[in-house]
């Protein structure tokens, strides 16, 4: 069969291995980038996109999100976690059902593909259908089932169950832009046997493993009630961290507890703007990059967001971690396009495939338009004009393994008046059933 190729003429491209931005072309052939130079020939190629006065990056990565919670923008605002899950959001998910899982995937995945997402991580239910989704929308995504026990057996079997039917069926999936991880909710809704069950399952089938850790102080109280100890030196306690290990917020860090994370090169996933809204607190990110662990940028849910923008979000942990210090040296915007790329790949394992703007890695790829009026007239560090100036609505062309999924703002694959009337009706659905 004949390749498909796209050439990007003159953009500026950005990456973390170049921060300056050379003015390049740049040629896809099927799903990866085989061509980066500044005169590439035009002839005999399929598609030719124009990228003068625009900004060539990775697509961004999602390292912490629930898709399907898209549904839920907005339904319970102004409120602590504890609260939010317990009254509101629980009880709502009690009702879901595979569709309006899917629905609200699909809704998830116009916002990740308009604001220049190309990857995310996923940790809900239903996630056969969320699976679904990501194949339909052209997505790249590593997805796991959220496992809670309560420390119930018959429970515990079942969702080890569910995660690994989820695995045997999905993982590969989608032109094998699915991969599939085990995802224990937390250690206060996954009982020692289940981490421990996991632990030794990631192991012997090299599953990688997505959870909550220490997100709020009452988590914190909570464990040292249970166990004696805080959650990372609880969770190292019983050989449940590992380098395969995506935890995500980690607020509250004792100097410890650091240790422990970088000893077992945990993978820190940080989601500023929902814990900043819930009021859980600030994760000590700078002290985290100093001490060189990795660390990724999430939105977390809709629901505690209430969006799904990466640019904003990595303008957040840069702000948020500047004025948690007061040193504006941390952080910075170079830092940020890094943690919105690289780390992420990094994060999930996917590094040797995606992150950056290099030959033979895939191509997910987004092009933000400089000429808009907050980009105008612009710094000549690229990285300042992505973190602090652009939001997520700059992004004008996405592309995810080699495949156009939004040019000049207009998605080619998704039909978003369908989906946004699904998302209405489903919404007004599931309240009436509670
Ligand atoms: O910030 C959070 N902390 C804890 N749980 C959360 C958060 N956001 C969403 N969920 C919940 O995690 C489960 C996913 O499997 C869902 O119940 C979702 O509502
Ligand atoms: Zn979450």
């Amino acid at each position: 069969m004949k390749d498909n190729t796209i050439l990007i003429k003159n953009a500026f491209i950005l990456d973390s291995n170049n921060f300056k931005g050379k003015k390049q072309s740049l040629l896809i052939k099927n799903d990866k980038i085989s061509e980066i130079s500044s005169r590439i020939d035009e002839n005999d190629v399929d598609k030719i996109i124009d990228a003068t006065g625009k900004i060539l990056l990775p697509g961004f990565i999602n390292t912490h999100t629930h898709l399907s919670m898209t549904l839920f923008r907005g339904l319970a605002d102004d409120l602590s976690l504890d609260s939010w899950l317990n009254d509101y959001i629980w009880p709502m998910e009690a009702n879901l059902t595979g569709d309006y899982s899917y629905i609200g995937a699909l809704l998830g995945a116009i916002e990740l593909i308009k604001s220049g997402t190309t990857t995310f991580s996923d940790m809900y239910f239903y996630m056969e259908d969320v699976a679904r989704a990501v194949d339909d929308a052209g997505l790249r995504a590593v997805l796991s089932y959220g496992m809670i026990d309560f420390s119930d057996a018959d429970k515990r079997a079942n969702e080890i169950k569910e995660n690994m039917a989820l695995f045997d069926k999905c993982n590969g999936m989608a032109d094998g832009r699915i991969k599939v991880f085990f995802g224990p909710h937390s250690p206060y809704t996954a009982s020692e046997e289940l981490l421990k069950e996991i632990r030794k399952l990631a192991n012997e089938y090299n599953i990688g493993i997505h959870i909550h850790v220490s997100e709020t102080q009452k988590e914190i109280n909570d464990i040292l009630n249970e166990k004696g100890l805080r959650p990372f030196e609880y969770l190292d306690s019983i050989g449940f961290l590992g380098s395969d290990v995506i935890a995500a917020h980690c607020v509250w860090l004792s100097d410890e507890e650091i240790k422990i994370i970088k000893k077992n090169n945990v993978k820190v996933s940080h989601n500023p703007c929902s814990n900043m809204k819930l009021a859980s607190g600030i994760a000590p990110i700078s002290k985290l990059i100093e001490n060189d662990i990795c660390v990724g940028i999430g939105t977390d849910g809709a629901s505690s967001n209430n969006n799904l923008d990466l640019i904003e979000e990595l303008k957040t942990a840069s702000l948020l971690q500047k004025v948690a210090t007061l040193n504006p040296k941390v952080l910075t915007a170079n830092e940020a396009i890094a943690m919105g790329t690289i780390k992420g790949a990094e994060v999930l394992g996917l590094d040797d495939e995606i992150g950056s703007i290099e030959i033979g890695k895939k191509a997910d790829i987004i092009l933000v338009d400089t000429n808009q009026v907050n980009m105008v007239p612009g710094s000549s560090n690229l990285s300042s004009n992505i973190i602090y100036s652009a939001n997520g609505s700059n992004v004008d062309t996405t592309i995810c393994n080699g495949k156009i999924l939004m040019e000049n703002k207009k998605l080619t694959i998704l039909n978003e008046e369908e989906i946004y009337n699904k998302a209405r009706q489903v919404i007004k659905e599931l309240k009436e059933t509670i």
